[in-house]
């Protein structure tokens, strides 16, 4: 595994984070120590998908990178005429997730497309994951997703969804913020490394609070939702359609 090192040296002008070569190259150290929990949290997404599996069913994996999660839920369905469909925006993370799914053998179909998911048709899906990606989207993009999502899941239907957000109360904002800086710290990042990443991140990532979140959810029309990890500023959700 490629070491994530862009941001070790100091840069002159830091410019805005974007999933390019360079990042898709390190993607995988740069997630595993940069997000608290991000492996349960994919063993996870297997598990409820397993879970939440209906034959003739589709399967979506917005904003897929390398396909972590798209492969945690192929390696669990086992209904008949499933097919996952995952899409991202990013050319370089998308020829590299084609190239890793097929280092792989399974009889689930995996359709990759490289798309912007404001923009796809989301129908007849079981399960829809979006692990870490709905942060990216302008805020004003945020509630149509949701609620396309919600519209495209059959009864009985899983929602996932993942994300970096902020506590509405300064204080623990910060506390968060801090123990999420420690622990990328004690991952090996450097103070500047921390420092220029989250100048990167500024612009480009403006998480929402829990509250935001909740409400999202219940106004797309999902009865039943909880939280089911949390660590630090980071969380994962789970929302179904009744
Ligand atoms: N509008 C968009 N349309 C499509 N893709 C997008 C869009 N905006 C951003 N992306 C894509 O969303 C992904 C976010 S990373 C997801 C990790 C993965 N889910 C994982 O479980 O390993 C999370 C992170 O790096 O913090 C990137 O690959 C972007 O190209
Ligand atoms: O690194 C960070 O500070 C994050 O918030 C997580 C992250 C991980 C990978 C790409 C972008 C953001």
């Amino acid at each position: 595994m490629q070491k994530d090192s862009i941001y070790a040296a100091p840069l002159g002008e830091v410019q805005d984070f974007r999933f390019d070569d360079q990042v898709a190259d390190v993607f995988p150290d740069m997630i595993q120590r940069s997000v608290p929990g991000y492996h349960t949290i994919i063993q996870t997404i297997g598990k409820l998908t397993a879970k939440y599996q209906q034959p003739d069913s589709l399967y979506y994996d917005l904003g897929c990178s390398l396909g972590a999660a798209t492969l945690a839920m192929r390696r669990n369905l086992t209904a008949e005429n499933c097919k996952i469909i995952s899409v991202d925006n990013s050319s370089a993370m998308v020829e590299r997730c084609e190239r890793h799914l097929q280092s792989f053998r399974s009889d689930v179909p995996v359709d990759v497309q490289l798309a912007d998911i404001r923009h796809i048709d989301i129908s007849n899906a079981a399960v829809v994951v979006i692990n870490f990606t709905l942060q990216f989207l302008p805020k004003t993009d945020r509630d149509q997703l949701i609620q396309q999502i919600y519209n495209g899941l059959k009864p009985g239907g899983l929602l996932i969804l993942s994300e970096k957000f902020i506590h509405s109360q300064t204080t623990e904002n910060e506390l968060l913020i801090d123990l999420h800086h420690d622990f990328k710290r004690a991952n090996g990042y450097s103070e500047l490394e921390v420092s220029q990443k989250r100048t990167a991140l500024e612009n480009v990532m403006q998480p929402d609070t829990l509250q935001q979140h909740a409400r999202r959810l219940s106004q797309a029309g999902f009865s039943q939702q909880t939280v089911w990890f949390q660590c630090f500023n980071f969380c994962s959700m789970l929302a179904i359609k009744s």
